[in-house]
């Protein structure tokens, strides 16, 4: 660690003294952009002459000598793919260098150590010196956590402790220093407040500069296999998610790349809303999935089944609790039901009726085959204890046949043994074998044997829980490589998903999101139940901490305790509600309208009178898609209205109407939420209103129309 100042008495920084080091580090990254720039200009020239001369001697070349050239041209454009993000990030810097500084004195030596924080770090060649750390350096960390005074952080060697002498925010824009300010806890305040009475923009940022000292945190926690942050609308789980990868990906260099991670997301305009966050902090974007295409993708039972969408459409069409599909979704989403159908593969499994087997002229007894299966390779997925058995007898035959196979005929023996001892003692139809399962639950709960829907599809809650049965049976090797999985949305998924997530992902895992915002409820349990219940510890692995975040950043003071009453009566007495941060805007404004024309009236008149025009985002929000598709008929001679739906992978800005359920996770600066039902009836439209609601930033317009259909 290099302490750069030591002094008796610290003094704090003067503008002028601010500005020269600005002006230095500046320099320095100018100098480096244009040396960076150089070197690609050079190699690029290089390899233009090196193919030219390729193409010129092709004759004359041996295969030797032709290798190595296209080895120099291989070489060359991955210096120059590497050296074109440098210039990115260089360029970057060149706007903004930091944005932050902490001077620390260390408690052992009294030395100060000033510490510039920035999006990116920079090292200066010239100098051999931290000119900028970047925000996810260890170091950096004390910059969210602690005011002036006592401080300490946590370094790969030790903890070090001492006391932060100097706090400043800088106003840095533009390759232009501003302002430096010394901070406190207010001018903090001001900071974050000011960055959220902005425009929401179109896709999400990141907001290194005003992390919260709650999120930092949680972006920075080493201790939990599965950390899960249950957060009110707003308080910035999605924020967390991305921050928390770029640190990931910042201090696992050598062992996780983008490739590494995965984050499942709720829909895929919401994978388009994030899309930047990685990108502004040096990092390649990573992948993202939904999890019904990861279900189309592994699941191999030969059906056909409802998708997600589908079955919401059944939860809004029979919205009461008591209907039979209600039931039904609601006991086979449950732990119990869970519970029950591990309890009955149990079983399934401890009986199956082992024989000795033969393959060729080797023969395994009875005995041996089922040591292996119930006590060797119990911890396996079912069938790939066969995987596991028929190794050991394809090494018997070798052996007998005093022969050495080769790998690949070795291999084929093992799948062929494989597939004879599933076929001798474990195959079964897979949807026979739950419809098994249901028919022995059936007394206890008339009416569950009903696993279709009425056009003959299997039920989307019925299909998850094959599709465990698949994984529980077959497991799965197709992920493997992940090393971490983001989920967010977390109340979106049932007990069943999180099953088949923990076996496909056999990663770390962080998982996000808002016990209030679940549509379909099931007041008996709640998604906390179920990832405790899923995510037990095993072996010093497994496990969850579960976090929380109450304070709402998206909204206004207004519009969050606007949304806070909605769930009022709904909201259990443990469940924090969302506190508002202390920024004020216009209150909601709750209107009536006699029919869709009329709420597309009252909306054409701001749209004609220019009172959105300060906006960059404004939603319509309507009860579903056909709702949303009338809706935007009405307004669709206004340009700048468009229409999203579910295919939609691509979100603009400018003023869009949608389906309420694909506005989960994102934001916009105003929103306009249109009932054609009465939303505070039931619990599912209640909640349904609320994350509706919860999407505002500055103004939030509510239009019962009365003529409900
Ligand atoms: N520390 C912060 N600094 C600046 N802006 C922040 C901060 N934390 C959150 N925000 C902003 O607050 C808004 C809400 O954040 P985010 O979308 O992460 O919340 P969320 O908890 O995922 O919300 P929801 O569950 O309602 O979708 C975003 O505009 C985000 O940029």
């Amino acid at each position: 660690m290099d302490k750069k100042q030591v002094q008796e008495t610290y003094r704090e920084t003067t503008l002028e003294e601010e500005q020269e080091y600005f002006e230095e580090v500046e320099n320095e990254l100018q100098c480096d952009l244009q040396t960076t720039q150089e070197s690609i200009d050079y190699r690029n020239q290089a390899i233009k002459a090196q193919k030219k001369y390729m193409r010129d001697s092709h004759g004359d070349m041996d295969d030797e000598e032709f290798l190595q050239n296209m080895n120099n041209v291989n070489n060359d454009t991955f210096f120059i793919e590497h050296a074109a993000k440098q210039v990115d990030v260089l360029a970057h810097q060149i706007e903004s260098p930091y944005f932050g500084k902490i001077a620390f004195e260390y408690q052992e030596d009294g030395q100060v150590l000033p510490v510039y924080i920035g999006t990116n770090g920079y090292w200066s060649m010239d100098e051999q010196d931290q000119k900028v750390y970047d925000w996810r350096a260890p170091i950096a960390s004390m910059y969210y956590d602690y005011e002036k005074g006592e401080a300490s952080y946590q370094a790969p060697d030790k903890e070090y402790f001492g006391k932060i002498v100097e706090k400043k925010q800088f106003d840095i824009s533009n390759g232009r220093l501003h302002n430096a300010v010394d901070t406190d806890e207010k001018i903090n305040d001001m900071i974050l407040l000011d960055a959220l009475g902005k425009n929401s923009g179109t896709k999400m940022k990141s907001v290194v500069a005003t992390i919260q000292k709650e999120q930092n945190a949680l972006i920075r926690n080493k201790t939990a296999y599965n950390l899960i942050v249950d957060g009110r609308a707003g308080s910035g789980k999605t924020v967390v998610a991305m921050h928390r990868l770029a640190w990931l990906l910042f201090n696992n260099r050598k062992t996780m790349l983008a490739d590494n991670v995965m984050i499942l997301s709720p829909n895929g305009i919401f994978g388009d809303y994030i899309a930047g966050v990685l990108p502004e902090v040096g990092e390649d974007n990573v992948p993202e999935k939904e999890f019904d295409s990861l279900m189309e993708e592994i699941l191999f039972v030969d059906c056909d089944y409802e998708t997600k969408l589908e079955q919401a459409d059944r939860i809004t069409t029979h919205p009461d609790m008591e209907s039979p599909e209600m039931k039904n979704i609601a006991w086979k989403s449950s732990i119990a039901f869970y519970q029950a159908f591990n309890k009955y593969l149990e079983e399934y499994t401890a009986n199956i009726k082992f024989k000795d087997f033969h393959f060729e002229k080797t023969e395994f007894t009875k005995d041996q085959i089922e040591k292996m299966f119930y006590n060797r390779f119990a911890r396996y997925p079912v069938y790939e204890r066969f995987e596991k058995i028929a190794y050991f007898i394809a090494d018997r035959v070798e052996d007998e046949q005093d022969q050495a196979f080769t790998d690949e005929k070795h291999q084929k023996m093992e799948n062929q043994i494989t597939k004879e001892m599933i076929y001798q003692y474990a195959e079964r139809n897979l949807i026979e074998l739950y419809q098994d399962f249901l028919n022995s639950q059936a007394e206890q709960h008339p009416g569950i044997e009903q696993y279709r829907n009425e056009y003959g599809k299997v039920c989307y809650e019925d299909i998850l829980a094959v599709f465990y049965l698949q994984i529980y049976f077959y497991g799965c090797k197709s992920y493997d490589n992940i090393k971490h999985l983001v989920i967010d949305e977390m109340q979106d998924y049932n007990i069943f998903q999180y099953a088949v997530l923990d076996r496909i992902f056999k990663c770390k895992k962080t998982i996000l999101g808002d016990s209030l915002q679940v549509l379909y409820y099931n007041p008996e349990e709640t998604v906390l139940d179920v990832l405790q219940t899923v995510f037990v510890p095993h072996g010093g692995t497994g496990g969850c901490q579960i976090k929380t975040l109450d304070t709402a950043y998206r909204s206004t003071c207004e519009i969050t305790e606007f949304c806070n009453g909605i769930l009022e009566a709904d909201r259990a007495s443990d469940e924090a509600e969302a506190h508002p941060l202390n920024r004020h805007g216009m209150e909601p404004v709750t209107e009536q309208a006699e029919s869709i024309e009329d709420a597309a009236g009252f909306i054409a008149e701001k749209l004609d009178y220019g009172e959105l025009d300060d906006f960059d985002n404004v939603a319509i929000l309507c009860d579903d898609e056909e709702r949303a598709f009338a809706m935007y008929k009405e307004l669709e001679e206004y340009e700048q209205v468009t229409y999203l739906t579910n295919q939609s992978t691509v979100y603009n800005g400018g003023v869009v109407v949608l389906p309420k359920f694909l506005a989960k996770g994102m934001e916009f600066d105003a929103v306009f939420v249109i009932n054609e039902q009465d939303v505070m009836e039931n619990r599912i439209s209640r909640h349904a209103f609320y994350i509706s609601c919860t999407r505002a930033l500055h103004q939030l317009y509510v239009i019962n129309v009365t003529n409900q259909t």
